[in-house]
């Protein structure tokens, strides 16, 4: 997918999680999104829901403003500028017209929390309408086949089970030979935090990693050598 051994980083700003509770709560989403971009982020997902991630709409903005406002500066221009992620519970089209003027360039889709119905009817929407092709987020094989069958061509596993929050890295492993061959870019969400966790990844074909908390956690000025070491 890029340049750096084949796996892009899709770099989250996430504040707490229903899972680990409160994880960075003063952190600046203009800050932190300006990091993500100027060390080799693809992607910057943005928690805009504010009831268990306590996110906003306004980082979203804030984040995709200083992200494109570091891109004048002198010798930014090493890396190509991340594409912004809408994420939060989606299940309106208003949502994706929202996420859209709040600057993102795509929104996530959770396959578990939709009809089979609404999830085909937001995904066209996004596509078709916005112009955006959705995260698909899908937890074990029927859901991955659901993903398929409305022509998902960016579908992210989550590790995590959204029932009981375990996480299992091995979920995104063994679903792995169901998108082999096809137009699709799998991702790993949940749960990565070292180098070997995305070798083993990209051994497998996944195109992404998706990192909130320990990208979140990494002590002040560490989070662009983090990055760099993930990628490496
Ligand atoms: O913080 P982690 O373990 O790196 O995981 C991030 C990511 O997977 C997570 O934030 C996420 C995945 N799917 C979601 C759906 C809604 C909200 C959040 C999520």
């Amino acid at each position: 997918m890029d340049e750096t051994g084949g796996v892009s980083l899709m770099s989250e700003i996430k504040r707490a999680s229903p899972s680990k509770g409160d994880i960075a709560l003063s952190a600046n989403a203009a800050s932190q999104a300006q990091t993500y971009a100027l060390s080799g982020a693809s992607v910057i997902s943005v928690l805009t829901e504010p009831t268990w991630f306590k996110g906003t709409l306004l980082d979203l903005r804030l984040a995709r403003t200083a992200a494109d406002a570091a891109y004048i500066k002198p010798g930014s221009q090493d890396y190509e500028r991340p594409a912004f992620l809408r994420k939060d519970f989606i299940f309106d089209e208003y949502q994706i017209d929202e996420a859209r003027l709040y600057g993102a360039d795509t929104v996530l889709l959770i396959v578990a929390m939709l009809s089979q119905d609404r999830l085909s009817a937001l995904y066209n929407y996004s596509v078709q309408v916005r112009g955006m092709e959705p995260l698909v987020e899908v937890n074990n094989a029927e859901e991955m086949q659901r993903a398929l069958e409305i022509g998902a061509k960016v579908i992210g596993v989550n590790n995590r089970n959204l029932h009981d929050f375990n996480v299992d890295m091995g979920t995104t492993s063994r679903l792995a030979d169901m998108v082999s061959g096809k137009d699709v870019v799998l991702c790993a969400l949940s749960g990565i935090s070292t180098k070997e966790d995305v070798e083993v990844y990209r051994k497998q074909g996944v195109g992404a990693v998706l990192v909130g908390e320990a990208l979140m956690r990494a002590p002040e000025g560490q989070t662009g050598p983090f990055i760099k070491n993930l990628l490496g």
